[in-house]
């Protein structure tokens, strides 16, 4: 898919808008920010400071204990692949990711049956951090969860009428069997690392499948980055009172490519600036239903004219729109093989996965 253009800063889109009069100001800062950047900071939005400083001093509290203790709730332990994962455990594209991370996500009512079908795995229950470990940890969770999703449901509102859509467009991806996931991470400072480690906290990617990203930056710490089209990164630096957002493959695949989810990746903080944590909610859609495209504007007709994807894009499109269950399976099963192949033999045998597989 075509990269986004050549922007040189993140906008920053001010909820505030709404109530002084000025929607139309707001729509078409998100339309321009949809269409050319792919991320932008959202201010005003309502999560109160003092929740999100409780997030990061309990993934604080959290991530300072023994890796004895962190790994009893190691994702190992979850048909979900939710729970901790512990530092440099993940790779982007064959590198290390310098980070560790716990992941969780929405409170949902399914609790799947033996003859559910397999998807039906990553809505099982999991286990939080419990309160002997770190105090209050699941329910300061749930609050942001809570938190985030009327946000995220606020700004997919937003983003429908930005393109000309009615305001519920986006409803009908969310009516039921559906849950965000969401994590928290540690990155540590380049002096905590090994030399032979790198600075990669995370390696350059786009958030697959899903329709926004929102992300707090716990720290105001360098790191994030985005790139443009002339193959600059662009720091997504911390602003106090935002949170960043950002557009995942899933709404550029139902916006039929007018929105663009960029690409972006996370540096080590620099020596002796101490870690970085952030935490994003990835919303997604409901696994179940396969989709369609969305019919958009005629004004927009224009920006579709120039879509071009790679053939494993267009093989990605195709399974979002009608195999998504699978491919959100096959993505954790990639993501977390030695999860994958305790919960899911046979999904994780037909990925190549096998007991003589290193973990
Ligand atoms: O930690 C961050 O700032 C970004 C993380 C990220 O891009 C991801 O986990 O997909
Ligand atoms: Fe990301």
């Amino acid at each position: 898919m075509e990269k986004a253009a050549d922007f040189t800063a993140i906008p920053v889109l001010d909820l505030n808008l709404i109530n002084q009069g000025k929607e139309e100001q707001l729509l078409d800062e998100m339309r321009n920010a949809l269409i050319n950047v792919g991320f932008f900071y959202v201010k005003n939005h309502g999560v109160p400071q003092s929740l999100l400083d409780k997030t990061k001093e309990s993934a604080i509290k959290f991530f300072d204990q023994p890796l004895e203790v962190k790994e009893k709730f190691d994702k190992i332990h979850s048909r979900s692949f939710y729970g901790y994962s512990k530092q440099g455990f993940e790779t982007t594209k064959g590198k290390k990711d310098n980070r560790e991370q716990y992941d969780f996500g929405d409170v949902v009512d399914i609790a799947p049956k033996t003859d559910d079908p397999e998807y039906y795995g990553l809505y099982a229950p999991f286990q939080y951090p419990t309160d002997d470990v770190v105090p209050g940890f699941k329910d300061t969770y749930e609050e942001l969860l809570r938190n985030y999703n009327r946000l995220g449901m606020r700004l997919l509102e937003i983003v429908a009428k930005s393109l000309g859509l009615p305001y519920n467009v986006f409803d009908k991806y969310f009516e039921k069997n559906h849950q965000n996931r969401a994590k928290v991470i540690k990155y540590p400072s380049v002096s905590e690392l090994d030399p032979l480690d790198g600075n990669q906290g995370v390696g350059p990617h786009k958030d697959q499948a899903f329709t926004l990203t929102l992300l707090y930056q716990a720290d105001f710490l360098p790191g994030l980055q985005a790139l443009n089209n002339k193959g600059e990164w662009i720091d997504v630096t911390p602003l106090p009172g935002t949170f960043v957002v950002n557009i995942g493959t899933g709404l550029e695949i139902l916006t039929d490519g007018i929105t663009k989810a960029t690409i972006h990746r996370v540096n080590s903080p620099p020596a002796g600036m101490g870690p970085r944590y952030s935490i994003p909610y990835f919303l997604g859609v409901r696994l179940d239903e396969p989709f369609k495209v969305l019919d958009l504007p005629t004004e927009l007709e224009y920006l579709r004219a120039k879509i071009k994807r790679t053939p494993e894009e267009e093989q990605f499109k195709q399974d979002f729109l009608n195999r998504l269950s699978t491919l959100m399976m096959e993505n954790r099963v990639r993501s977390h093989p030695d999860v994958g192949y305790k919960h899911y033999p046979e999904i994780a045998k037909r990925m190549g996965i096998d007991e003589n597989t290193k973990f």
